[in-house]
């Protein structure tokens, strides 16, 4: 079933159950009277019968009860301010390559992010709306004699995703080229946050910590030119397609490497002998043991208990303890961090 649903309530005080930290802003733009009639647009919401499955590189996650897909910030900023007035916790979703959804699905709204136009500025400066495919964005910025971006090259998030995780790979990382971010808050007001105010890390940015934040709508990209960044593109992709389960279904690597010992987290699953170690229809890969198949039928039960079993051993044989960087959706409590430990 599909209904259409109008928007209409200009208020705007919004108790999202997303839970963030202290809020880090340089400048703030409030939307202005135009943005607010634009905001009366209809809203196309699916109830019930969305399969999250159908919203996740792992292919594992029941029904949601309303999906969404937003094209441009209005629409976001009235779906979250819908939420909010009809007390419906959401989630803010790209590609799906970094979460983990339950088979019971999520008792809320889930909106995906298509939020996909991309400007050039100047020379070298990318402004793209955080639901631009990161893949595409690095083979655009490579193959027009620019570095920074080349490692998103066969990364199958969004840009929002990429950098709300700081995605990195062959020692580039998303924040090391990112010249602003333009973020919504709960208060429906937009910002521009300067990469000078943000404070990223391995894996981390301070959106994960947030606590006003509604979502990424933009970021602007400022690169370097080089003579090299075609080629370095078609290099890191051939090394991850000679290294990395591609084209099988999964969410990259499932845990973070661990920062106080200089040995990967997949070396450690390796070694431990863990590589093919299934349960039900989950697997530690034959090829990367970082990275988790769903081999057909997994459940978010088994994805699950193999996340734990295989720390479970890693911490026995060496006394690390794994840290996950892939977050799970839980169905009903808002607690997307449960297996996420930052
Ligand atoms: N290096 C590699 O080979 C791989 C890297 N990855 C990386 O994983 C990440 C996943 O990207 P993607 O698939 O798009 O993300 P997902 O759709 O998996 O979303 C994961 C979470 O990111 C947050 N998020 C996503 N978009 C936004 C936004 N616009 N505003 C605010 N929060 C947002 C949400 O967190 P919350 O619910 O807490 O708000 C969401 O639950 C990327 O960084 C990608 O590069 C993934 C696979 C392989
Ligand atoms: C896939 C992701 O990002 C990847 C990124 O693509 C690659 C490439 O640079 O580097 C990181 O993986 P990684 O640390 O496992 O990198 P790799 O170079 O593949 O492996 C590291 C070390 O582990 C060893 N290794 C790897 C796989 C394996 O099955 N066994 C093993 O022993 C390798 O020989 C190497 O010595 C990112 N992962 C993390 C958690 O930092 C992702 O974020 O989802």
């Amino acid at each position: 079933m599909s209904i259409l649903l109008y928007y209409k309530s200009p208020g705007l005080l919004l108790h999202s159950p997303r839970t963030r930290g202290p809020l880090l802003c340089s400048h703030s733009n409030s939307f202005n009277k135009q943005e607010q009639t634009q905001n009366r647009n209809e809203l196309k919401f699916v109830r019930g019968r969305k399969l999250l499955k159908h919203l996740s590189t792992w292919g594992i996650g029941g029904p949601c009860n309303y999906f969404i897909q937003v094209f441009d910030q209005t629409q976001l900023v009235s779906t979250i301010r819908y939420c909010d007035e009809h007390s419906i916790q959401f989630i803010i979703i790209g590609k799906g390559s970094n979460c983990l959804f339950d088979d019971l699905g999520f008792d809320g709204c889930v909106i995906l992010n298509r939020i996909e136009f991309l400007e050039k500025k100047e020379p070298g400066m990318y402004t793209v709306g955080s639901g631009f495919r990161f893949n595409k964005l690095g083979v655009k910025c490579s193959h027009e004699g620019f570095t920074g971006l080349e490692f998103a090259g066969g990364i199958p998030g969004t840009v929002g995703g990429a950098t709300y995780m700081n995605a990195g790979a062959n020692g580039q990382e998303t924040a090391h080229s990112i010249h602003s971010v333009d973020i919504v808050t709960k208060d429906g007001q937009f910002h521009r946050l300067n990469r000078t105010d943000l404070n990223f890390g391995y894996r981390s940015s301070p959106f994960q910590d947030m606590q006003e934040l509604a979502a990424i709508i933009a970021v602007t990209f400022k690169l370097e030119q080089s003579e090299s960044a075609k080629r370095l593109h078609y290099e890191y992709m051939e090394r991850r397609r000679m290294s990395q389960p591609v084209g099988e279904q999964s969410a990259g690597s499932v845990f973070r490497n661990p920062t106080d010992i200089r040995v990967a987290a997949a070396e450690l699953i390796d070694t431990a002998g863990l590589k093919g170690f299934r349960v039900g229809g989950a697997m530690v890969s034959k090829i990367h043991a970082n990275f988790f198949i769903n081999c057909g039928g997994s459940t978010s039960q088994d994805m699950l208990e193999l996340i734990a079993l295989v720390k479970e051993k890693v911490d026995q044989k060496f006394a690390v303890q794994l840290k996950e960087e892939v977050l799970y959706i839980h169905p009903h409590l808002f607690d997307v961090n449960r297996i996420k430990d930052r």
